[in-house]
Protein backbone atom coordinates (compact mmCIF):
# COMPACT_ATOMS: atom_id res chain seq x y z
CA UNK A 1 0.00 0.00 0.00
CA UNK A 2 1.54 3.29 -1.14
CA UNK A 3 0.90 7.08 0.26
CA UNK A 4 0.11 9.14 -2.61
CA UNK A 5 2.40 11.86 -3.02
CA UNK A 6 2.24 15.34 -3.80
CA UNK A 7 2.33 17.28 -7.36
CA UNK A 8 6.79 18.29 -7.66
CA UNK A 9 6.76 22.23 -8.67
CA UNK A 10 10.10 21.94 -8.84
CA UNK A 11 12.84 19.30 -9.35
CA UNK A 12 16.51 20.77 -10.15
CA UNK A 13 18.69 18.14 -10.62
CA UNK A 14 21.85 20.15 -10.14
CA UNK A 15 24.72 19.54 -7.69
CA UNK A 16 24.34 22.22 -5.36
CA UNK A 17 26.99 21.72 -2.77
CA UNK A 18 25.64 22.87 0.55
CA UNK A 19 28.18 22.99 3.23
CA UNK A 20 29.83 19.35 3.15
CA UNK A 21 26.54 17.78 1.14
CA UNK A 22 25.42 18.13 -2.29
CA UNK A 23 21.65 18.64 -2.94
CA UNK A 24 20.19 16.75 -6.19
CA UNK A 25 16.68 18.38 -6.56
CA UNK A 26 14.75 20.57 -4.07
CA UNK A 27 10.99 21.70 -4.68
CA UNK A 28 8.63 24.16 -3.43
CA UNK A 29 5.69 21.81 -1.97
CA UNK A 30 4.65 18.88 -1.16
CA UNK A 31 1.30 17.99 -0.61
CA UNK A 32 0.56 16.34 2.82
CA UNK A 33 0.68 12.89 2.76
CA UNK A 34 -2.19 10.60 2.33
CA UNK A 35 -3.14 7.95 5.10
CA UNK A 36 -1.54 4.91 4.53
CA UNK A 37 -4.04 1.89 5.17
CA UNK A 38 -1.74 -0.80 5.31
CA UNK A 39 -1.48 -3.06 8.20
CA UNK A 40 0.13 -1.34 11.01
CA UNK A 41 -0.07 2.11 9.50
CA UNK A 42 -1.95 4.84 11.15
CA UNK A 43 -1.90 8.37 10.51
CA UNK A 44 -2.44 10.00 14.13
CA UNK A 45 -1.88 13.73 13.66
CA UNK A 46 0.04 16.76 12.37
CA UNK A 47 0.79 20.02 13.26
CA UNK A 48 2.25 22.86 10.78
CA UNK A 49 5.61 23.53 11.74
CA UNK A 50 7.32 26.64 10.46
CA UNK A 51 9.66 26.38 7.31
CA UNK A 52 12.07 28.24 7.99
CA UNK A 53 15.87 28.82 5.74
CA UNK A 54 18.59 26.04 5.93
CA UNK A 55 21.72 28.08 7.48
CA UNK A 56 23.93 24.88 6.73
CA UNK A 57 24.70 24.04 10.41
CA UNK A 58 24.36 20.63 11.67
CA UNK A 59 20.60 20.49 10.87
CA UNK A 60 19.13 17.19 10.86
CA UNK A 61 16.17 15.06 11.62
CA UNK A 62 15.87 15.14 15.98
CA UNK A 63 16.39 18.94 15.23
CA UNK A 64 12.91 18.77 14.01
CA UNK A 65 11.66 17.24 17.44
CA UNK A 66 9.28 15.68 15.16
CA UNK A 67 6.62 14.18 17.64
CA UNK A 68 7.42 10.97 15.79
CA UNK A 69 7.35 7.82 18.72
CA UNK A 70 5.29 5.60 18.07
CA UNK A 71 2.18 5.55 21.02
CA UNK A 72 2.57 2.04 23.03
CA UNK A 73 -0.37 0.94 24.95
CA UNK A 74 0.21 -1.12 27.97
CA UNK A 75 2.21 -3.67 26.68
CA UNK A 76 6.15 -3.44 27.65
CA UNK A 77 8.24 -1.54 25.89
CA UNK A 78 10.76 -2.34 24.16
CA UNK A 79 14.89 -2.34 25.34
CA UNK A 80 16.26 0.96 24.44
CA UNK A 81 19.15 -1.15 23.42
CA UNK A 82 16.95 -2.97 20.56
CA UNK A 83 17.83 -6.13 19.28
CA UNK A 84 18.65 -9.76 20.82
CA UNK A 85 20.60 -10.19 24.37
CA UNK A 86 23.82 -11.46 23.45
CA UNK A 87 27.16 -13.02 25.50
CA UNK A 88 29.14 -10.07 26.21
CA UNK A 89 32.26 -11.34 24.63
CA UNK A 90 35.19 -9.70 25.70
CA UNK A 91 33.13 -6.52 27.00
CA UNK A 92 32.08 -8.34 30.21
CA UNK A 93 35.75 -8.39 31.56
CA UNK A 94 35.90 -4.60 31.01
CA UNK A 95 36.25 -3.32 34.89
CA UNK A 96 34.48 0.44 35.75
CA UNK A 97 33.65 1.16 39.45
CA UNK A 98 29.97 2.43 38.86
CA UNK A 99 29.49 3.55 42.54
CA UNK A 100 32.83 5.83 42.00
CA UNK A 101 31.24 7.47 38.92
CA UNK A 102 27.10 8.03 40.47
CA UNK A 103 29.17 9.59 43.80
CA UNK A 104 31.28 11.80 42.40
CA UNK A 105 29.85 12.96 38.94
CA UNK A 106 27.54 15.92 38.92
CA UNK A 107 25.11 14.90 36.06
CA UNK A 108 25.21 16.78 32.83
CA UNK A 109 22.44 18.84 32.02
CA UNK A 110 21.62 18.53 28.46
CA UNK A 111 18.78 19.95 27.50
CA UNK A 112 16.99 19.88 23.80
CA UNK A 113 16.29 23.26 22.27
CA UNK A 114 12.78 24.35 21.60
CA UNK A 115 11.10 22.51 18.30
CA UNK A 116 11.41 23.98 15.12
CA UNK A 117 8.21 22.33 13.96
CA UNK A 118 5.97 19.38 15.07
CA UNK A 119 4.71 18.08 12.34
CA UNK A 120 2.26 14.89 11.30
CA UNK A 121 3.09 11.67 12.78
CA UNK A 122 2.75 8.22 11.84
CA UNK A 123 1.56 5.74 14.11
CA UNK A 124 3.04 2.25 13.32
CA UNK A 125 2.01 -0.86 14.59
CA UNK A 126 3.15 -1.81 17.99
CA UNK A 127 3.54 -5.63 17.34
CA UNK A 128 5.52 -4.84 14.31
CA UNK A 129 8.53 -2.77 16.81
CA UNK A 130 8.12 -5.91 19.28
CA UNK A 131 8.60 -8.63 16.60
CA UNK A 132 9.80 -11.68 18.54
CA UNK A 133 11.03 -13.19 15.09
CA UNK A 134 11.29 -12.79 11.39
CA UNK A 135 8.49 -14.60 10.51
CA UNK A 136 6.41 -12.03 12.14
CA UNK A 137 7.63 -9.35 10.05
CA UNK A 138 6.77 -11.10 6.68
CA UNK A 139 9.95 -12.40 5.43
CA UNK A 140 9.88 -15.30 3.43
CA UNK A 141 10.08 -19.15 5.02
CA UNK A 142 13.66 -19.92 3.16
CA UNK A 143 15.00 -16.46 4.05
CA UNK A 144 13.87 -16.90 7.63
CA UNK A 145 15.75 -20.62 7.66
CA UNK A 146 18.56 -19.48 6.72
CA UNK A 147 18.78 -16.39 8.69
CA UNK A 148 17.95 -18.67 11.71
CA UNK A 149 21.05 -21.05 10.85
CA UNK A 150 23.03 -18.23 11.74
CA UNK A 151 21.76 -17.43 14.62
CA UNK A 152 19.92 -15.06 14.11
CA UNK A 153 16.23 -15.18 15.88
CA UNK A 154 14.43 -11.99 16.60
CA UNK A 155 15.13 -8.85 14.64
CA UNK A 156 16.58 -5.70 16.06
CA UNK A 157 14.17 -2.50 16.64
CA UNK A 158 15.53 -0.77 13.50
CA UNK A 159 14.74 -4.07 11.66
CA UNK A 160 11.36 -4.59 13.01
CA UNK A 161 10.74 -1.04 11.73
CA UNK A 162 12.23 -1.15 8.84
CA UNK A 163 11.85 -4.48 6.82
CA UNK A 164 7.92 -3.98 6.56
CA UNK A 165 8.38 -0.46 5.10
CA UNK A 166 11.00 -1.66 2.82
CA UNK A 167 8.59 -4.40 1.78
CA UNK A 168 5.23 -1.38 1.12
CA UNK A 169 8.23 0.01 -1.56
CA UNK A 170 8.73 3.60 0.13
CA UNK A 171 11.92 4.96 -0.16
CA UNK A 172 13.84 5.75 3.36
CA UNK A 173 16.07 7.08 5.23
CA UNK A 174 16.97 5.08 7.66
CA UNK A 175 18.65 6.41 10.89
CA UNK A 176 19.31 4.40 13.83
CA UNK A 177 22.62 4.68 16.69
CA UNK A 178 25.66 2.70 15.78
CA UNK A 179 25.79 -0.90 16.00
CA UNK A 180 21.69 -1.62 15.96
CA UNK A 181 21.95 -3.69 12.82
CA UNK A 182 20.98 -1.19 10.20
CA UNK A 183 22.84 -3.58 7.73
CA UNK A 184 20.01 -6.52 7.96
CA UNK A 185 17.43 -3.97 8.28
CA UNK A 186 17.92 -3.41 4.71
CA UNK A 187 19.42 -6.16 3.46
CA UNK A 188 16.60 -8.50 4.31
CA UNK A 189 13.31 -6.54 2.49
CA UNK A 190 16.19 -6.67 -0.47
CA UNK A 191 16.99 -10.07 -0.31
CA UNK A 192 13.08 -11.12 0.00
CA UNK A 193 12.55 -9.69 -3.45
CA UNK A 194 15.60 -10.90 -5.01
CA UNK A 195 17.83 -13.89 -4.99
CA UNK A 196 17.05 -17.44 -4.48
CA UNK A 197 16.02 -16.92 -0.94
CA UNK A 198 13.28 -14.72 -1.59
CA UNK A 199 9.52 -15.07 -1.53
CA UNK A 200 7.53 -17.17 -3.83
CA UNK A 201 6.16 -15.26 -7.07
CA UNK A 202 2.69 -15.76 -7.29
CA UNK A 203 0.98 -17.13 -10.80
CA UNK A 204 0.61 -14.36 -12.64
CA UNK A 205 3.46 -12.28 -11.51
CA UNK A 206 6.43 -14.61 -13.13
CA UNK A 207 10.02 -13.72 -12.51
CA UNK A 208 11.21 -12.57 -15.80
CA UNK A 209 13.91 -10.12 -14.14
CA UNK A 210 17.73 -10.85 -14.35
CA UNK A 211 21.01 -8.65 -14.21
CA UNK A 212 21.60 -6.76 -11.26
CA UNK A 213 19.31 -5.87 -9.02
CA UNK A 214 20.26 -4.05 -5.92
CA UNK A 215 23.52 -1.63 -5.69
CA UNK A 216 24.61 -1.12 -2.67
CA UNK A 217 26.98 1.37 -1.72
CA UNK A 218 29.54 2.55 0.83
CA UNK A 219 32.53 5.17 1.44
CA UNK A 220 35.22 3.10 2.50
CA UNK A 221 36.38 -0.38 1.22
CA UNK A 222 36.44 -2.30 4.44
CA UNK A 223 32.42 -1.26 5.17
CA UNK A 224 32.12 -2.54 1.40
CA UNK A 225 33.22 -5.90 2.51
CA UNK A 226 31.82 -6.38 5.76
CA UNK A 227 28.62 -5.95 3.82
CA UNK A 228 29.80 -8.27 1.26
CA UNK A 229 30.22 -10.83 3.68
CA UNK A 230 26.93 -10.14 5.01
CA UNK A 231 25.19 -10.91 2.49
CA UNK A 232 26.74 -13.55 1.48
CA UNK A 233 26.40 -15.22 4.99
CA UNK A 234 22.78 -15.01 4.12
CA UNK A 235 22.77 -16.47 0.74
CA UNK A 236 25.03 -19.34 1.95
CA UNK A 237 28.30 -21.01 0.37
CA UNK A 238 26.24 -22.36 -2.78
CA UNK A 239 24.51 -18.51 -3.83
CA UNK A 240 27.55 -16.29 -2.53
CA UNK A 241 28.88 -15.66 -5.83
CA UNK A 242 25.47 -13.66 -6.76
CA UNK A 243 27.10 -10.89 -4.74
CA UNK A 244 29.95 -9.43 -6.16
CA UNK A 245 32.31 -6.14 -4.57
CA UNK A 246 33.24 -3.73 -6.37
CA UNK A 247 35.50 -1.64 -3.91
CA UNK A 248 38.52 0.45 -4.71
CA UNK A 249 42.05 -0.95 -4.42
CA UNK A 250 41.36 -4.35 -6.05
CA UNK A 251 41.72 -5.62 -9.13
CA UNK A 252 39.40 -4.03 -11.70
CA UNK A 253 39.53 -6.18 -14.61
CA UNK A 254 39.11 -9.77 -12.22
CA UNK A 255 36.31 -7.50 -10.91
CA UNK A 256 34.87 -7.14 -14.52
CA UNK A 257 35.22 -10.18 -15.50
CA UNK A 258 33.24 -11.79 -12.47
CA UNK A 259 30.46 -9.95 -13.18
CA UNK A 260 30.63 -11.18 -16.62
CA UNK A 261 30.64 -14.97 -15.12
CA UNK A 262 28.78 -14.85 -12.13
CA UNK A 263 26.18 -12.32 -13.35
CA UNK A 264 25.69 -11.35 -9.90
CA UNK A 265 22.20 -10.02 -8.48
CA UNK A 266 23.68 -7.72 -5.89
CA UNK A 267 27.10 -5.41 -6.08
CA UNK A 268 28.23 -3.90 -3.20
CA UNK A 269 31.28 -1.27 -3.93
CA UNK A 270 32.62 2.02 -2.95
CA UNK A 271 31.56 5.03 -5.09
CA UNK A 272 34.48 5.59 -6.96
CA UNK A 273 34.99 1.87 -8.78
CA UNK A 274 31.41 1.46 -9.42
CA UNK A 275 31.20 4.88 -11.34
CA UNK A 276 33.82 4.29 -12.74
CA UNK A 277 32.93 -0.11 -14.24
CA UNK A 278 29.71 1.97 -14.89
CA UNK A 279 31.58 4.60 -17.37
CA UNK A 280 33.40 2.41 -18.88
CA UNK A 281 29.87 0.06 -19.90
CA UNK A 282 30.88 -2.74 -17.57
CA UNK A 283 28.12 -2.28 -15.44
CA UNK A 284 24.51 -2.72 -16.14
CA UNK A 285 22.66 -1.01 -13.42
CA UNK A 286 19.46 0.27 -15.66
CA UNK A 287 17.10 -2.46 -14.54
CA UNK A 288 18.20 -2.12 -10.97
CA UNK A 289 15.85 -2.28 -8.25
CA UNK A 290 16.85 -1.31 -5.28
CA UNK A 291 20.06 1.92 -4.42
CA UNK A 292 21.30 2.04 -1.17
CA UNK A 293 23.68 4.47 0.36
CA UNK A 294 25.10 2.96 3.39
CA UNK A 295 26.61 6.11 5.70
CA UNK A 296 24.79 8.27 3.54
CA UNK A 297 26.09 11.51 4.85
CA UNK A 298 29.48 10.89 4.13
CA UNK A 299 28.43 9.69 0.74
CA UNK A 300 26.82 12.88 -0.02
CA UNK A 301 29.30 14.90 0.96
CA UNK A 302 31.73 17.09 -1.32
CA UNK A 303 34.36 14.45 -1.79
CA UNK A 304 32.34 11.64 -3.75
CA UNK A 305 30.12 14.48 -5.90
CA UNK A 306 31.12 13.31 -9.11
CA UNK A 307 30.84 9.82 -9.01
CA UNK A 308 27.45 9.55 -6.76
CA UNK A 309 26.00 11.89 -9.10
CA UNK A 310 26.95 9.04 -12.07
CA UNK A 311 25.32 6.43 -9.62
CA UNK A 312 22.22 8.40 -8.54
CA UNK A 313 21.70 9.17 -12.13
CA UNK A 314 22.13 5.42 -14.08
CA UNK A 315 21.14 3.14 -10.98
CA UNK A 316 17.36 1.74 -12.04
CA UNK A 317 17.21 4.24 -14.75
CA UNK A 318 15.91 2.70 -18.23
CA UNK A 319 18.50 3.72 -20.63
CA UNK A 320 17.00 6.65 -22.94
CA UNK A 321 15.67 8.85 -20.13
CA UNK A 322 16.96 11.75 -19.70
CA UNK A 323 16.15 14.55 -16.77
CA UNK A 324 13.97 16.47 -19.02
CA UNK A 325 12.29 12.92 -19.56
CA UNK A 326 8.69 13.85 -20.59
CA UNK A 327 7.00 11.86 -17.60
CA UNK A 328 8.88 13.67 -15.18
CA UNK A 329 10.91 13.05 -12.12
CA UNK A 330 8.99 11.18 -10.08
CA UNK A 331 8.01 8.58 -12.72
CA UNK A 332 12.01 8.25 -13.43
CA UNK A 333 12.30 7.97 -9.55
CA UNK A 334 9.73 5.21 -9.03
CA UNK A 335 11.94 2.49 -11.17
CA UNK A 336 13.95 1.55 -8.11
CA UNK A 337 13.76 2.03 -4.62
CA UNK A 338 16.27 4.10 -2.31
CA UNK A 339 17.42 3.08 1.14
CA UNK A 340 19.73 6.07 2.67
CA UNK A 341 21.35 4.89 5.84
CA UNK A 342 23.19 6.28 8.54
CA UNK A 343 23.47 6.70 12.49
CA UNK A 344 23.53 10.46 11.37
CA UNK A 345 21.48 12.15 9.13
CA UNK A 346 21.68 15.71 8.49
CA UNK A 347 19.02 18.19 7.26
CA UNK A 348 21.32 18.11 3.93
CA UNK A 349 20.10 14.40 4.20
CA UNK A 350 16.14 14.38 4.28
CA UNK A 351 16.15 17.56 1.60
CA UNK A 352 17.80 15.12 -0.93
CA UNK A 353 15.94 11.85 -0.20
CA UNK A 354 12.63 14.08 -0.25
CA UNK A 355 13.74 14.83 -3.65
CA UNK A 356 14.72 12.09 -5.03
CA UNK A 357 12.64 9.66 -3.10
CA UNK A 358 9.63 7.91 -3.61
CA UNK A 359 7.08 8.26 -0.65
CA UNK A 360 10.00 8.65 1.21
CA UNK A 361 9.66 8.10 5.04
CA UNK A 362 12.15 8.14 7.68
CA UNK A 363 12.62 5.22 9.85
CA UNK A 364 13.84 5.26 13.06
CA UNK A 365 13.74 2.48 16.13
CA UNK A 366 10.62 3.69 17.23
CA UNK A 367 8.91 5.55 14.40
CA UNK A 368 8.31 6.21 11.01
CA UNK A 369 7.59 9.50 9.91
CA UNK A 370 6.97 11.03 5.85
CA UNK A 371 9.56 13.00 5.08
CA UNK A 372 7.21 15.88 3.89
CA UNK A 373 5.97 16.51 7.22
CA UNK A 374 9.61 17.25 8.56
CA UNK A 375 9.68 20.93 8.88
CA UNK A 376 13.15 22.74 8.25
CA UNK A 377 14.82 23.27 11.48
CA UNK A 378 15.48 26.70 13.09
CA UNK A 379 18.97 27.74 13.03
CA UNK A 380 19.79 28.31 16.67
CA UNK A 381 22.12 31.71 17.05
CA UNK A 382 25.16 29.43 18.05
CA UNK A 383 24.13 27.56 14.48
CA UNK A 384 24.70 30.74 12.92
CA UNK A 385 28.28 30.59 13.49
CA UNK A 386 29.17 27.50 12.55
CA UNK A 387 31.94 28.06 11.07
CA UNK A 388 33.85 29.72 13.65
CA UNK A 389 37.14 28.52 15.11
CA UNK A 390 34.75 27.70 18.41
CA UNK A 391 32.54 24.47 18.57
CA UNK A 392 29.32 25.39 19.04
CA UNK A 393 28.02 24.63 22.52
CA UNK A 394 24.11 24.11 20.86
CA UNK A 395 23.11 20.30 20.59
CA UNK A 396 23.94 18.45 16.96
CA UNK A 397 20.96 17.24 16.17
CA UNK A 398 22.60 15.06 13.47
CA UNK A 399 24.43 12.93 15.85
CA UNK A 400 21.97 13.29 18.77
CA UNK A 401 20.78 9.51 19.23
CA UNK A 402 23.07 8.51 17.35
CA UNK A 403 24.92 7.04 20.24
CA UNK A 404 24.52 3.55 21.47
CA UNK A 405 22.21 3.90 25.12
CA UNK A 406 25.29 1.25 26.58
CA UNK A 407 27.99 3.36 26.31
CA UNK A 408 30.09 5.22 28.78
CA UNK A 409 32.10 8.36 28.14
CA UNK A 410 35.52 9.20 29.85
CA UNK A 411 37.87 12.09 29.12
CA UNK A 412 41.22 13.02 30.66
CA UNK A 413 43.72 15.29 30.15
CA UNK A 414 48.03 14.36 29.35
CA UNK A 415 50.29 16.07 27.62
CA UNK A 416 51.46 15.12 24.18
CA UNK A 417 54.07 13.25 25.64
CA UNK A 418 52.71 11.27 27.96
CA UNK A 419 49.37 10.56 25.67
CA UNK A 420 50.78 6.53 25.27
CA UNK A 421 51.22 6.40 28.81
CA UNK A 422 48.03 7.16 29.92
CA UNK A 423 46.33 4.46 26.92
CA UNK A 424 48.63 2.22 28.37
CA UNK A 425 47.21 3.14 31.85
CA UNK A 426 43.35 3.10 30.71
CA UNK A 427 43.81 -0.03 29.20
CA UNK A 428 44.78 -1.80 32.15
CA UNK A 429 42.88 0.36 34.73
CA UNK A 430 39.99 -0.89 32.60
CA UNK A 431 41.12 -4.55 31.82
CA UNK A 432 40.15 -4.04 28.14
CA UNK A 433 41.13 -6.61 25.23
CA UNK A 434 40.00 -5.23 22.07
CA UNK A 435 40.76 -1.44 21.60
CA UNK A 436 40.78 0.79 19.14
CA UNK A 437 42.78 3.73 19.74
CA UNK A 438 41.83 7.10 16.68
CA UNK A 439 44.41 9.20 16.01
CA UNK A 440 43.51 12.01 13.37
CA UNK A 441 46.94 11.54 11.27
CA UNK A 442 48.34 8.54 9.14
CA UNK A 443 52.01 9.49 10.42
CA UNK A 444 52.28 9.00 14.18
CA UNK A 445 49.95 5.86 14.18
CA UNK A 446 53.45 3.25 13.80
CA UNK A 447 55.15 5.57 16.69
CA UNK A 448 52.02 4.86 18.75
CA UNK A 449 52.62 0.95 17.90
CA UNK A 450 55.85 0.95 18.78
CA UNK A 451 55.48 2.37 21.99
CA UNK A 452 52.48 0.04 22.97
CA UNK A 453 54.33 -3.03 21.99
CA UNK A 454 57.40 -1.45 23.71
CA UNK A 455 55.28 -1.64 26.91
CA UNK A 456 54.57 -5.33 26.32
CA UNK A 457 51.05 -4.13 24.36
CA UNK A 458 50.16 -6.19 20.94
CA UNK A 459 49.68 -4.09 18.41
CA UNK A 460 48.85 -2.42 15.00
CA UNK A 461 48.00 0.01 12.28
CA UNK A 462 45.49 0.22 10.16
CA UNK A 463 45.25 3.22 7.69
CA UNK A 464 44.44 3.93 4.24
CA UNK A 465 48.10 4.19 3.02
CA UNK A 466 48.11 0.23 3.30
CA UNK A 467 47.19 -1.94 0.38
CA UNK A 468 44.35 -3.47 0.49
CA UNK A 469 45.51 -7.18 1.27
CA UNK A 470 47.52 -5.81 3.97
CA UNK A 471 44.21 -4.01 5.36
CA UNK A 472 42.00 -6.88 5.67
CA UNK A 473 44.91 -9.09 6.88
CA UNK A 474 45.37 -6.70 9.58
CA UNK A 475 41.72 -6.12 10.03
CA UNK A 476 41.33 -10.18 10.35
CA UNK A 477 44.18 -10.66 12.90
CA UNK A 478 42.45 -7.82 14.88
CA UNK A 479 38.98 -9.38 15.16
CA UNK A 480 41.05 -12.76 15.62
CA UNK A 481 42.48 -11.62 18.94
CA UNK A 482 45.99 -11.58 17.72
CA UNK A 483 46.08 -7.77 18.47
CA UNK A 484 44.75 -5.87 21.65
CA UNK A 485 45.02 -2.73 19.90
CA UNK A 486 43.69 -1.29 16.66
CA UNK A 487 45.47 1.92 16.09
CA UNK A 488 43.86 3.76 13.24
CA UNK A 489 42.31 7.13 11.62
CA UNK A 490 38.82 8.23 10.61
CA UNK A 491 39.23 5.26 8.10
CA UNK A 492 37.71 2.65 10.49
CA UNK A 493 35.34 5.38 12.09
CA UNK A 494 32.67 4.82 9.91
CA UNK A 495 30.42 0.95 9.59
CA UNK A 496 33.86 -1.03 11.02
CA UNK A 497 31.69 -4.14 12.95
CA UNK A 498 34.02 -5.38 15.45
CA UNK A 499 31.41 -6.71 17.87
CA UNK A 500 34.52 -7.51 20.40
CA UNK A 501 35.62 -4.03 20.72
CA UNK A 502 35.00 -2.68 24.01
CA UNK A 503 37.43 -0.11 24.16
CA UNK A 504 37.42 3.06 22.06
CA UNK A 505 40.18 5.99 22.64
CA UNK A 506 40.47 9.08 20.91
CA UNK A 507 44.14 9.86 21.01
CA UNK A 508 43.33 12.97 18.86
CA UNK A 509 40.32 15.01 19.33
CA UNK A 510 37.56 14.13 16.26
CA UNK A 511 37.20 17.11 14.37
CA UNK A 512 33.47 17.31 16.03
CA UNK A 513 30.71 15.84 17.48
CA UNK A 514 29.53 14.07 14.61
CA UNK A 515 32.69 12.47 13.97
CA UNK A 516 32.75 11.66 17.81
CA UNK A 517 29.76 9.41 17.12
CA UNK A 518 31.10 7.31 14.41
CA UNK A 519 34.21 6.89 16.56
CA UNK A 520 33.10 5.59 19.57
CA UNK A 521 29.72 3.47 17.58
CA UNK A 522 32.38 1.22 17.31
CA UNK A 523 31.86 -0.42 20.80
CA UNK A 524 29.31 -1.32 22.37
CA UNK A 525 27.33 -2.86 19.58
CA UNK A 526 23.86 -4.62 19.78
CA UNK A 527 23.56 -3.91 23.32
CA UNK A 528 27.10 -4.70 24.46
CA UNK A 529 28.86 -2.64 27.12
CA UNK A 530 31.15 -0.03 25.90
CA UNK A 531 33.69 2.74 26.95
CA UNK A 532 34.61 5.74 25.07
CA UNK A 533 37.99 7.42 26.73
CA UNK A 534 38.83 10.83 25.36
CA UNK A 535 42.59 11.33 26.01
CA UNK A 536 43.13 15.13 25.39
CA UNK A 537 45.81 17.79 26.13
CA UNK A 538 44.60 19.97 29.33
CA UNK A 539 43.91 23.17 26.88
CA UNK A 540 41.58 20.86 24.69
CA UNK A 541 38.99 19.84 27.62
CA UNK A 542 36.89 22.70 26.46
CA UNK A 543 36.39 20.88 23.29
CA UNK A 544 35.50 17.64 24.70
CA UNK A 545 32.93 19.31 27.13
CA UNK A 546 31.19 21.29 23.69
CA UNK A 547 30.96 17.91 22.31
CA UNK A 548 29.49 16.38 25.22
CA UNK A 549 26.78 19.28 25.42
CA UNK A 550 26.37 18.73 21.38
CA UNK A 551 26.31 14.99 21.66
CA UNK A 552 23.50 15.38 25.03
CA UNK A 553 25.32 12.58 26.77
CA UNK A 554 27.60 12.24 29.70
CA UNK A 555 31.49 12.83 29.26
CA UNK A 556 32.90 12.54 32.65
CA UNK A 557 36.36 13.83 33.76
CA UNK A 558 38.85 11.08 35.10
CA UNK A 559 42.05 9.95 35.44
CA UNK A 560 43.86 6.49 35.50
CA UNK A 561 46.05 5.83 38.89
CA UNK A 562 47.26 2.68 40.62
CA UNK A 563 45.48 0.06 37.95
CA UNK A 564 41.90 2.20 38.50
CA UNK A 565 39.88 4.45 36.71
CA UNK A 566 38.73 7.08 38.99
CA UNK A 567 36.07 9.80 38.05
CA UNK A 568 36.17 13.35 38.71
CA UNK A 569 33.58 15.62 40.08
CA UNK A 570 33.06 18.59 36.81
CA UNK A 571 33.67 21.16 39.52
CA UNK A 572 36.74 19.60 40.05
CA UNK A 573 38.25 20.15 36.99
CA UNK A 574 36.71 23.43 35.55
N1 LIG B 1 18.85 -9.48 14.47
C1 LIG B 1 20.11 -9.66 14.82
N2 LIG B 1 20.46 -10.63 15.69
C2 LIG B 1 21.76 -10.79 16.08
N3 LIG B 1 22.78 -10.04 15.61
C3 LIG B 1 22.49 -9.07 14.73
C4 LIG B 1 21.14 -8.83 14.29
N4 LIG B 1 21.18 -7.80 13.43
C5 LIG B 1 22.45 -7.41 13.32
N5 LIG B 1 23.25 -8.16 14.09
C6 LIG B 1 24.71 -7.98 14.30
O1 LIG B 1 24.88 -6.74 14.97
C7 LIG B 1 26.11 -6.13 14.60
C8 LIG B 1 25.89 -4.68 14.25
O2 LIG B 1 25.11 -4.59 13.07
P1 LIG B 1 25.39 -3.49 11.94
O3 LIG B 1 26.83 -3.48 11.56
O4 LIG B 1 24.40 -3.70 10.87
O5 LIG B 1 25.07 -2.16 12.75
P2 LIG B 1 24.88 -0.68 12.19
O6 LIG B 1 23.67 -0.15 12.84
O7 LIG B 1 24.93 -0.68 10.71
O8 LIG B 1 26.16 0.05 12.79
P3 LIG B 1 26.99 1.33 12.20
O9 LIG B 1 26.10 2.53 12.34
O10 LIG B 1 28.17 1.40 13.08
O11 LIG B 1 27.32 1.04 10.79
C9 LIG B 1 26.67 -7.00 13.48
O12 LIG B 1 27.66 -7.84 14.04
C10 LIG B 1 25.49 -7.81 13.00
O13 LIG B 1 25.86 -9.05 12.45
Amino acid sequence: MRLSIGQVHRNVLALASSRSCFVLGDRLSFRMLSQPRAAGFHQTAWRGGQIVEDRGGPLTLASLEVQNRVEYGNKEKMARSGGPKQSLRGSSSLKVKPSVSSLNVKPVKTALPKSAGIKKTLKVDEALFSAKSFEELGLPPLLVDQLNKEGLTAPTEVQSAAIPIIAQKHDVVIQSYTGSGKTLAYLLPILSEIGPLKRPMGQDNSDKRSGIEAVIVAPSRELGMQIVREVEKILGPNDKRLVQQLVGGANRSRQEEALKKNKPIIVVGTPGRISEISAAGKLHTHGCRFLVLDEVDQLLSFNYREDMHRILEHVGRKSGTTSRDILGPLARRSERQTILVSATIPFSVIRAARSWGHDPVLIRAKSVVPLDSIAVPRPSLSQTDANSSSPSNSVNQAAVGSLPPSLEHYYCTAKAQHKVDTLRRCIHALEAQTVIAFMNNTKPLKDVVFKLEARGIKATELHGDLGKLARSTVLKKFKDGEYRVLVTNELSARGLDVPECDLVVNLDLPTDSTHYAHRAGRTGRLGRKGIVVTICEENEAFVVRKMRKQLAVPIKPCEFTEGELVVHREEDVE
